[in-house]
């Protein structure tokens, strides 16, 4: 990792040499309140490299967007955060990622108490076949709460979290599943913040929806900014500048430059960012 450089042309060329490539990394991020910092990350996926190096903090409060060509291991590194991955058979990291600043791979962490403080929704919505209510309790019930005035008081406060609801407030009782694919994401939306985790991890949230819901739902991650720190991949490149502070593209598990989505857009600082940002590769 290196402060501001000058942009270097070959960097494609070395990445696929199998060269080392420092990130390029905005002043703006060097040295910030950081909710994840994620410190020399590399994994592979059996003898295949996915990730190699990735070091970046994620702001505290902020809206942070991954983006890059399928296959950049944009949802990896989201799925590494939450330690996801380690489900995965023939894993292995190396380097660190902390939350709040612990370590999440120290060796006392409980995994399901760490995924309780970061929520996370999938690219396809994914209620549970149960009610409205009861998909946006669900973690509280395993966590064993069943006082009603909480769970009514903790429903209410995360359905009007996902904006959604003035829509379900009459039908709490009806399956989840009910709902038009738009709701049933602020639904999940709503269900992953009902445990009031520290950082929220959307992985594509709109990508299976039509263009009023992703609206709806890039309007929510407005709202929730400030609230949570939000880390969000997505393949479209409108979505990653309409909706985040921060923006860090990634290639070939690599992260090439991490700054200002503003910058990034309009100012990159290498050129293979704006090559890709512009729609000339990827
Ligand atoms: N469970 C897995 N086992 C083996 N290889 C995997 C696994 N998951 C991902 N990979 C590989 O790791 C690399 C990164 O994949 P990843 O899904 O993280 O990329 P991505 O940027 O999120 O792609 P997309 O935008 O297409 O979802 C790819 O080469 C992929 O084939």
């Amino acid at each position: 990792m290196s402060e501001l450089q000058p942009a270097r042309s070959n960097r494609l060329t070395d990445i696929a040499a199998g060269k080392h490539v420092d990130s390029v990394i905005h002043n703006e991020l060097l040295d910030v309140d950081a909710a994840l910092d994620i410190k020399d990350f590399s994994l592979w996926y059996g003898k295949k490299q996915a990730l190699h190096e990735i070091s970046m903090s994620i702001p505290r409060g902020e809206v942070t967007a991954l983006i890059g060509p399928s296959g950049c291991g944009k949802s990896t590194l989201l799925r590494s955060v939450n330690r996801m991955n380690d489900l995965v058979d023939g894993l292995t990291v190396r380097g660190d990622i902390s939350l709040g600043g612990d370590s999440i791979f120290s060796p006392g962490v409980d995994v399901i108490e760490l995924r309780k403080r970061m929520g996370m929704v999938f690219q396809k919505p994914n209620p549970f076949p149960m009610s409205i209510f009861e998909n946006v309790v669900y973690p509280l019930r395993i966590d064993g709460q069943r006082d009603r005035k909480v769970l009514n008081s903790v429903c209410e406060q995360s359905l009007r979290g996902a904006a959604l609801w003035e829509e379900v407030r009459k039908r709490l009782t009806e399956s989840g599943l009910g709902l038009s694919g738009g709701q049933q994401q602020r639904l999940c939306i709503a269900r992953a913040i009902a445990s009031e985790p520290e950082v929220l991890l959307l992985d594509e949230p709109c990508s299976a929806l039509d263009p009023l819901a992703t609206g709806k739902i890039e309007d929510l991650i407005d709202d929730l900014r400030g609230d949570y720190t939000v880390l969000i991949v997505t393949h479209n490149m409108q979505q990653a500048s309409r909706i985040s502070d921060y923006t860090a593209f990634m290639y070939l598990g690599r992260l090439i430059e991490y700054g200002p989505t503003s910058q990034i857009f309009t100012k990159p600082l290498v050129r293979e960012t704006e090559d890709y940002v512009t729609g000339r590769f990827g």
